[in-house]
């Protein structure tokens, strides 16, 4: 067989019913492709030859699996040969690899065509490409969960971390830990050295305390210059203590911006589950009035939430 050629290319020219539907097929700004029941590709329109890079002769006779991103697992793609050989309409949001091996997402929709006997002759693709869209959810998305100064998960998503930590943390009867980072007369720097530089110290802080813990630890910037960070499966007490020592050590060290040395330090409140609290509520709080304390101290140094202090102050 060979690949079919382009359809008349006026419409005005075209009388025949039939020549006219496949000029429309051929210049619809969906991509379409039509492939045979053994889910070989026997026409593809311009659209289609656009957003994928693949011309027809390209295609001709391959199967979709042509555009596979690796972003679908193999059971996805099972249950969509399951739905469209039973006869039914399949339809859903794809990431597929065009020839270039750039991605491109699209909603697709493919219906089997019959014939006379009912049997299954085609399916027909049809692909809305919705890439822009996607990416403008992502971003929001990433917008929403993120603070876009130092690009750390932000408030809203840090306890949306801890409360699966915790659920997890309740059934396997694990420790973690949560502590509050503060950093010491940061007003300062704002007020002598300006905003910028202290923009630049937030980003170097925020940096600072990620490579001082593990990957699977996090760390969130939930306001000025407050960070909080969430050790999962913690084994004892002692190795929250280390850690927050550890941030402070850290931090007391100088930074040097825009050729400037700039000296701060950190006070670091620490709260352990199921010890200092059941929810993620009372786990802050308990981090953020060790913290306090921490900070009431002189600040440089990092306290463990401890019940009865709290009451005495
Ligand atoms: N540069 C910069 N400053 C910010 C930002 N958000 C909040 N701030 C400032 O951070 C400061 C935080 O206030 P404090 O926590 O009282 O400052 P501090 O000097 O560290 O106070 P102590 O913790 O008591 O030592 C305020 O001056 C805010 O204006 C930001 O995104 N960028």
């Amino acid at each position: 067989m060979q690949a079919p050629k382009s359809p008349v290319a006026d419409p005005a020219q075209v009388q025949a019913p039939q020549a006219l539907l496949a000029l429309a097929l051929e210049s619809v700004a969906n991509a379409i492709f039509l492939t045979d029941h053994k889910g070989k590709i026997i026409w593809a329109n311009e659209a289609f030859a656009r957003l994928s890079g693949y011309s027809l002769a390209d295609v001709f006779l391959r199967t979709p699996a042509i555009l596979k991103s690796g972003k679908q697992s193999d059971d996805f793609y099972a249950q969509l040969w399951r739905t469209i050989k039973s006869g039914k309409v399949w339809q859903g949001d794809v990431i597929d690899r065009r020839k270039d091996g750039s991605l491109f997402a699209v909603d697709e929709t493919i219906t089997p065509l019959f014939d006379e006997q009912g049997q299954i002759t085609h399916f027909i693709a049809i692909q809305h490409d919705i890439t822009g869209r996607k990416q403008e959810n992502e971003q929001a998305r990433h917008l929403a969960y993120h603070d876009a100064l130092t690009a750390l998960p932000n408030r809203a998503r840090f306890f949306d971390l801890l409360e699966t930590a915790l659920l997890n943390a309740s059934c396997d009867k694990h420790m973690l830990a949560t502590m509050f980072v503060d950093l010491d007369r940061f007003k300062p720097v704002n007020d002598t050295l300006g905003h910028h530089i202290g923009d630049q110290l937030l980003v170097a802080v925020a940096e600072r305390i990620r490579v001082a813990l593990r990957h699977a630890d996090t760390v969130a910037r939930i306001g000025g210059d407050e960070f909080v960070v969430l050790i999962d499966q913690l084994e004892n007490t002692d190795i929250a203590s280390r850690l927050a020592q550890k941030l402070v050590d850290t931090l007391a060290q100088p930074f040097v911006l825009e050729g400037r040395t700039i000296k701060v330090s950190a006070s670091v409140g620490v709260s352990i589950y199921p010890s200092d609290g059941a929810d993620s509520r009372a786990l802050l709080m308990h981090a953020d009035q060790a913290m306090y304390a921490a900070k009431s101290g002189g600040g440089n140094q990092f306290q463990l939430y401890c019940a009865r202090s709290a009451q005495d102050r």
